[in-house]
């Protein structure tokens, strides 16, 4: 949806304010982000700047072998004035195919293509923990936007996670645009987003365009029906990705004193 200026200038406020308020009511300093130099990681950590001072923004690079594109996370760190590490994830990646390697055989054939391209963003996340809980108050911050999320185009414990999610309901066109407006240099929004494994760009994988899913999810329409049967499928299947861990709730009685009735209220 194109945004005019004023209600840019609204929403990037209120972003603010927003990641402002969630950083101290989830008793956090400092905000960590996973810096992959494309639009989403670049745009949080814009308005994370914004929002708690460059002090107090971390970013941490983590390329899988050869990064042909690592310049872009380290020019981006260096635009904003933050921090920054970089880690090789190789290693973690290496050690863990030696053990899944170990348990094919008994009732695991092959590993999975699912399963290789799901690992790095699962062991980005764990490694964003490790360093945040070795830093005082450390909070890791989600940089995921509506438009991957809608269609579950994100894997869950991977980037799916995080203290909390500035751009989960802004779409692929208003992260560029907020991006802008608070900005970030162009060369930053404007990369073709692949998925870092396959080299395939997201759109060739979805095999739809971000304009058309962005205008479904904005205005409900959609001119291909095959594309919104295909869409709205993968909307449905991935809810659970985005839902806390279903519990089963007995009737056994808790009787001790439960502060905001989460057990109680289940039953
Ligand atoms: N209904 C259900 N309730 C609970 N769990 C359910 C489930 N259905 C499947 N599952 C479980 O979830 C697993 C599948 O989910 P998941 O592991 O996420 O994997 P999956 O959805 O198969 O793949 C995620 C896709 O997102 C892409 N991706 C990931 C990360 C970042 C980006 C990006 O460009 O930003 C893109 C990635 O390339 C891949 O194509 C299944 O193997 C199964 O264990
Ligand atoms: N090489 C990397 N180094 C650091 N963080 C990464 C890296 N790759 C991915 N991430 C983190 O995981 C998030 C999702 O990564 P993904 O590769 O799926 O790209 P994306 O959703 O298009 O996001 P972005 O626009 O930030 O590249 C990124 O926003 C970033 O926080």
């Amino acid at each position: 949806m194109k945004l005019s200026n004023d209600k840019l200038k609204l929403l990037t406020n209120d972003l603010v304010k927003w990641i402002r308020e969630m950083m101290s009511s989830t008793g956090g300093e400092k905000a960590i982000i996973g810096i992959s130099g494309g639009k989403d990681s670049s745009v949080v950590a814009g308005l994370c700047v914004r929002a708690l001072g460059k002090e107090n923004v971390l970013g941490i690079l983590m390329p899988h072998e050869v990064q042909y594109d690592i310049n872009y996370s380290h020019e981006i760190c260096d635009f904003l004035g933050i921090k920054y590490k970089e880690v090789s994830i190789t290693p973690m990646m290496k050690s863990f195919y030696e053990v899944l390697e170990d348990t094919k055989g008994d009732f695991i054939d092959n590993i999975s293509e699912q399963t290789k391209l799901n690992l790095p963003p699962r062991i980005r996340m764990t490694l964003l923990y490790a360093i945040s809980q070795s830093i005082y108050n450390g909070r890791v911050i989600n940089t995921s936007n509506l438009s991957e999320d809608w269609v579950g185009y994100a894997t869950v414990y991977g980037d799916t996670t995080g203290a909390f999610s500035p751009l989960a309901t802004l779409t692929t066109d208003e992260v560029i645009q907020v991006g802008r407006y608070i900005g970030i240099p162009e060369k930053f929004i404007i990369k073709t987003p692949e998925d870092g494994l396959t080299k395939k760009t997201d759109e060739d994988v979805l095999g739809f365009s971000y304009d058309t899913l962005n205008r479904y999810i904005r205005e409900g329409k959609i001119d291909d029906k095959g594309i919104k049967n295909k869409i709205d499928k993968m909307h449905k299947y991935s809810r659970f990705k985005f839902t806390p861990i279903p519990i089963y709730n007995s009737y056994l009685p808790i009787k001790a004193k439960e502060l905001g009735n989460f057990y109680n209220d289940k039953k």
